[in-house]
């Protein structure tokens, strides 16, 4: 069997999405969700230019083969482009590999470890009073895990948290990136009375999370993780920028709070450290930004020696491809913690036909062989690729450098 053809696919159906399908010579295809966002396009001739012409004739059955062909072969390693790359080729090659099985995907991984997996789903709010609506409304949808981001009066606009209230928080920005204004003591003045309210309203057994977005310093997120202890959070989400791994040693003697991080990760080397020393709770690598399945399947068996298990990043900027591949993978993987998840517009779903499906705030893996995710090229057509770039933030005085 070989690799006949392969391409990507660029759509927007409300935001980009990059798909490779990889076609072989008997006529089964697979595909693989190579999303960067706001860096999309660089994937695309990553792909184009240098990876699909090295994949022609191969043969797609030898995946294990065929990663550490792309990994070594590029000679320059790591690094988001080149991982999202060889994930969506990975990704790809396993949808062939369970296709031709007969299988859905979770079986050739081991089998089912769990019925199925619990998701958080996204509150925000630009108050409190409108963001413990939002937790409301979550409950309501069944979800037993909800991240909670609110609004802090004297910051105008807050990353993660929805710009317009009552619609769902885009990461993205239209064209080119915005500035925010940010303050990290009224940050950090205001996010204990949030959780405060949140368990007084809705009580000891929701799962509630948090995301910092990378914007403090060690000492600053030892003081956060802290003051919010008794409000018993599942995790505190990329409280400082992870590339001075030892941050999170520091953090870790102050605090009990549980620590999440990793989707910006690329590699098992972004977060050997974190795991060995059990500085962090939860890795977040995804299975589109770190390698596939091959490769996050190392981070987890490592992570699991260390009592460190997956929360992987479940953002809309990942496309359906990627949350089907990664329900299966969360069905088999022993050491699974939660799995994020923001829906996809109807217009995304459309483009993206797949069977994984959500119930009582878990979602349920297909049976499908492969990983269960299609795409409607006809319909993705439709959508144009818009460019698009995440925002940045200044301290007060205009000042932007924050490691
Ligand atoms: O809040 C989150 O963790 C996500 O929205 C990420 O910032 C986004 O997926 C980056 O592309
Ligand atoms: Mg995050």
């Amino acid at each position: 069997m070989k690799i006949e053809h392969a391409y990507t696919i660029v759509t927007s159906p409300g935001r980009n999405f990059v798909t490779l399908k990889i076609v072989t010579d008997e006529g089964t295809y697979g595909i693989g969700d190579a999303t960067l966002n706001g860096r999309e396009m660089a994937v695309v001739a990553y792909l184009e230019e240098h990876v699909i012409p090295a994949l022609i004739g191969r043969d797609p059955q030898r995946i294990e083969d065929i990663w550490h062909y792309l990994y070594r072969g590029a000679y320059w390693r790591r690094g988001p482009v080149t991982m999202s790359a060889i994930a969506a080729v990975d990704m790809a090659l396993w949808d062939i590999k369970a296709k031709l099985a007969g299988m859905p995907l979770y079986q050739l991984l081991g089998g089912k470890s769990r019925d199925r997996v619990m998701v958080y789903g996204h509150a925000t709010g630009r108050d409190i009073e409108s963001c413990l609506e939002e937790v409301a409304r979550h409950v309501e949808q069944g979800y037993k895990a909800v991240r909670v981001q609110a609004g802090v009066p004297g910051i105008a606009s807050i990353y993660g948290v929805a710009k317009k209230e009552g619609e769902p928080y885009e990461p993205a920005d239209a064209d080119l990136p915005t500035e925010h204004v940010w303050s990290t003591s009224k940050y950090l003045n205001h996010v204990p009375k949030l959780f405060a309210a949140v368990r007084e309203r809705f009580g000891d057994d929701l799962h509630v999370l948090h995301d910092v977005h990378h914007r403090l310093t060690p000492i600053e997120a030892a003081r956060l993780g802290k003051a919010v202890e008794p409000y018993n959070l599942f995790w505190l989400e990329d409280c400082v920028p992870a590339e001075n791994q030892e941050g999170f040693g520091l953090i870790r003697q102050h605090t009990t709070t549980p620590l999440a991080v990793g989707e910006v990760f690329n590699s098992l080397f972004d977060a050997k450290t974190l795991i060995e020393n059990q500085w962090i709770d939860y890795i977040r690598a995804t299975l589109t930004h770190a390698g596939g399945i091959t490769h996050v399947r190392r981070i987890a068996d490592l992570a699991g020696l260390y009592h460190v298990r997956t929360g992987f990043h479940g953002p809309t900027d990942l496309s359906p491809v990627c949350m089907g591949a990664a329900v299966h993978f969360d069905t088999w993987v022993p050491n699974f913690g939660i799995q994020e998840y923001m829906p996809h517009t109807d217009e995304t779903n459309a483009v993206f036909p797949h069977d994984y499906r959500f119930e009582a705030g878990h979602f349920i893996v297909g049976e499908t062989p492969g990983h269960g995710v299609d795409i409607d090229e006809m319909l993705a057509k439709q959508y144009p690729y818009k460019r698009a770039s995440l925002p940045v933030n200044r301290l007060e005085d205009g000042t932007l450098w924050h490691w």
